[in-house]
């Protein structure tokens, strides 16, 4: 089941053929498809977007999506969609243990716990954060969204996502990207945890890179789609879909993962956050976080993104004369964060890996009062970060917060204790 194979590169034009000699030659829609399939396109955005943004994939399949029940609407359990308005936005710094695993079977749409956001479904911009928690496979249930992209963040536990392009297996360590409308279904090894940002706007890219050069940070020849691979299975299956906020269901009488061969540059792909190239500081002082972007989405104001994904890697520290973890701050942009493994440089404890914390626009937050007195005094010789991946979710809009996730009895209501044993060290003579 595990190492499926891959196409590399961002952004690519890519074809694929489960069967060989199946994509038509030099056109899209002949009379006839090969071996009986259907040809149906699916776009990503409008037609006339710019040719830079365009994004739309073709695929040959054994039916094509319209074979199908009708939608019914159905509960949506602890899932939310923008606009977020079940309690007051709150300006207060906050942290969250990690959610436990479920005691019944619950699958990887079940098992999603929408946290916050911002934004608006309904005018495509903004976002929401949501954590899962599954310990069953999606078997006879398919699942796509028609609100956002999905960003999946493992941090226990891989999935195996079967999309209709292909599938992919995503450890924790790794993220993947599954495209608004593309179909999907998630299968896990046991109990499985994560966080998912689902991108209201445009698609997700690879930062510029400026006086960098024309290499670091998140190479592009390390993003890895799918490969086609189809499934002709008949039966009673379910087909769940989001929806501008809710989740409807449709019966269909077979397998969507149907699709033989495909071409196009609207695909799922995921990518190893090992391959990401750390740029930091060799000289002095604490660079802004914006050095380890991996992946960001515009929000039509220059230089301000919907949503830049952020990764803190093990890393070696050099910084001579310098408060070496994140200095204090208080930010435009606001700052979901999340921990996939070991300690973040920032906190002693209490960010724990599957916890997550919120700092909203213009929040004071930094380095808790153990950190600062620890980092203040340390000798500066070359240290090595190890077995630490944090990451943040960053946004131009404030998070509001789902009531659920407000009033969950996770949230550590002493957070704010992590900072007052700061004391004033100010001396005139010094
Ligand atoms: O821990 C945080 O709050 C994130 C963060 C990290 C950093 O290195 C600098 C600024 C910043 O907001
Ligand atoms: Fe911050």
């Amino acid at each position: 089941m595990r190492n499926f194979e891959y196409l590399s590169g961002f952004g690519n034009e890519f074809a694929s053929e489960a069967l060989p000699d199946t994509l038509p030659k030099g056109q899209n829609t002949p009379q006839k498809v090969k071996h009986g399939l259907y040809a149906e396109q699916i776009s990503g955005t409008a037609f006339t977007a710019p040719r830079d943004e365009n994004k739309r994939t073709w695929c040959y399949r054994i039916r094509p999506s319209v074979i199908q029940g009708e939608y019914q609407q159905i509960d949506n359990l602890s899932l939310r969609s923008a606009p977020f308005d079940e309690v007051p936005p709150s300006p207060n710094q906050m942290r969250w243990g990690a959610y436990p695993f479920p005691q019944q079977p619950t699958d990887f749409i079940d098992g999603l716990i929408t946290i916050g956001g911002n934004g608006s479904v309904d005018s495509q911009v903004g976002l929401a954060v949501h954590t899962y928690v599954a310990n069953a496979s999606m078997t006879d249930r398919f699942f796509y969204n028609s609100d956002g992209d999905f960003l999946i963040v493992p941090q226990q536990g891989m999935l195996l996502i079967h999309t209709e392009l292909g599938s992919m297996d995503v450890s924790p360590g790794e993220i993947c990207v599954v495209p608004r409308g593309i179909r999907f279904q998630v299968a896990v090894e046991g109990e499985s945890r994560g966080y998912v940002c689902e991108n209201y706007g445009q698609a997700f890219r690879l930062p510029g890179l400026g006086v960098v050069g024309a290499n670091g940070l998140a190479n592009p020849r390390d993003f890895l789609t799918p490969v086609a691979r189809y499934e002709e299975r008949e039966g009673e299956f379910r087909l769940t879909n989001k929806y501008l906020g809710n989740l409807w269901e449709a019966s269909i009488p077979h397998s969507p993962l149907d699709v033989v061969a495909w071409h196009g540059n609207y695909v799922p792909y995921k990518y190893d956050l090992q391959n990401f190239q750390a740029i930091n500081a060799v000289n002095f002082d604490h660079p802004d976080p914006c050095i380890f972007t991996v992946l960001t989405c515009p929000s039509g104001v220059p230089g301000t993104a919907n949503i830049d994904f952020v990764v803190f890697p093990s890393r070696w520290l050099v910084a001579e004369r310098t408060f070496r973890p994140p200095y204090f701050h208080r930010n435009y942009m606001s700052e979901f964060m999340g921990l996939i493994e070991g300690v973040y440089d920032g906190k002693a404890e209490g960010f724990v890996p599957g916890g997550f914390s919120l700092h909203n626009r213009m929040t004071p937050h930094g380095p808790d009062a153990t950190t600062f007195e620890k980092a203040s005094n340390a000798e500066l010789k070359p240290t090595y970060l190890e077995g630490t991946l944090a990451f943040m979710f960053e946004s131009f809009l404030p998070y509001r917060l789902t009531k659920q996730v407000h009033e969950s009895q996770l949230r550590q209501k002493n957070y704010l204790d992590c900072w007052q044993g700061i004391k004033a060290i100010f001396s005139p003579e010094n």
